[in-house]
């Protein structure tokens, strides 16, 4: 190892994951030999300092002594790409941390901790929030007065570094397509939909936070606001009550009564596992063709996340409804996973694609450190 090398540990904690990568960065600043990525489930505590032990004793010796770190931040505001972490930006994002209750205290609580570890690694922050910098108007804004909108109330969508990986290797299989109207799915914890053209994200189904949208696997989605009001009001819940509900109790895991992991409601032959699938195949189907119609049309899918890239059932359940549109899965491609699997007579192409957020990040924090 040169003494110019340098290695990268990369940071990214989701609602039910934690990916720790590490890297070799050269004196140049650019990627040197392999890198090494782990995932670590996380329990509904969350308690990133157990995961974030567990991942470095997986990982090669050099991912325990980094000189540079770079943590998934999903919430960056209008953030346009990666930040140095000095205490000022710790304390901006920290006043973001509502609109992202799941994500954002641990991925800060994994930033003092790496700051504990390592003192002397420089530490970057890159962002879900940066992909939707060219938000169409009408979608940026929420139907709230203008008040509001100036205060910050808008839509800024998240998986941006998600779509960013999985729009890369869509160019690497298909350029030109890549530059046409894509609906992208990222279906994983989390999940929400992206229309995109010419690789920009136009639309998307996430909003202020990561809380709207189709129902997730413990997240409810969109929901009828009056709910809420309902909730209060009539039912006399506090609020930490209510967002627990909402964040942490619905979505799959509410519908069915039974998990929030589609893996263990795939494996359960009951009726009340099979309405949360047909609920949340038939919301993203839904959405897919909202996004299409955001676009005027769409020349194809992507899927990707846990779910997108895992499971060829939900894809096919998903699908079925969007014939009309031109939609359509090949059987056996669609089981073997991709990249593409679309029928040969399909008009809109589907592919699916496992998504590497982690090397998006080393780019994003390159591209900072060399600007
Ligand atoms: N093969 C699979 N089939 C169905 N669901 C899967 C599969 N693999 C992972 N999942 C689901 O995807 C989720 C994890 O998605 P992922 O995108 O990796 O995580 P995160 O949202 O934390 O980034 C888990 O909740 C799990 O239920
Ligand atoms: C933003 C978000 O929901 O991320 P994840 O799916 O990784 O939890
Ligand atoms: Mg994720």
């Amino acid at each position: 190892m040169s003494a110019s090398t340098r290695n990268w540990l990369v940071m990214n904690v989701g609602s039910a994951t934690l990916k720790v990568a590490v890297y070799t960065v050269d004196g140049d600043g650019e990627r040197a030999g392999a890198s090494h990525r782990v995932t670590i489930p996380l329990g509904d505590d969350a308690d990133v300092d157990a995961a974030l032990s567990t991942a470095l004793t997986r990982l090669p010796a050099a991912a325990q002594q980094p000189q540079a770190i770079v943590h998934r931040v999903v919430h960056g505001g209008r953030r346009a790409g990666a930040v140095v972490l000095t205490p000022a930006q710790c304390a901006e994002l920290t006043a973001l941390a509502p609109m992202a209750p799941l994500h954002q205290p641990p991925a800060l609580a994994l930033v003092e901790l790496a700051a504990r570890r390592w003192p002397r690694a420089r530490q970057f922050a890159a962002f879900d929030t940066s992909w939707h910098a060219h938000l169409a108007p009408w979608s940026r804004r929420l139907p709230l007065p203008q008040g509001l909108h100036t205060a910050g109330v808008m839509r800024y969508g998240f998986h941006g570094l998600a779509y960013q990986s999985a729009w890369r290797q869509l160019k690497a299989q298909a350029p030109a397509l890549a530059h046409r109207r894509l609906v992208m799915a990222h279906l994983g914890g989390g999940s929400s939909l992206c229309a995109v053209h010419d690789g920009r994200s136009i639309d998307t189904t996430m909003g202020l936070t990561p809380l709207d949208g189709v129902p997730m696997a413990t997240r409810s989605g969109s929901l009828d606001p009056g709910v809420i009001g309902y909730l209060t009001h009539a039912l006399r819940m506090p609020w930490p009550e209510i967002e627990q509900v909402l964040w942490r109790e619905s979505g799959l895991k509410g519908l069915s009564g039974l998990s929030g992991d589609m893996r263990e409601l795939q494996a359960d032959p009951g009726e009340a596992a099979a309405l949360a699938r047909e609920h949340y195949a038939r919301r993203v189907a839904q959405a897919m063709a909202a996004m299409a119609t955001s676009l005027g049309g769409v020349d194809a899918i992507v899927f990707s996340g846990g779910i997108g890239a895992g499971a060829a059932a939900v894809r096919a359940q998903i699908a079925a409804p969007l014939r009309w549109m031109g939609i359509e899965l090949d059987p056996e491609a669609n089981q073997r996973g991709g990249p593409a699997v679309h029928a040969d007579h399909a008009t809109v192409s589907a592919w699916v694609f496992h998504v590497n957020e982690e090397d998006e990040l080393l780019e994003a924090a390159l591209a900072e450190e060399r600007a």
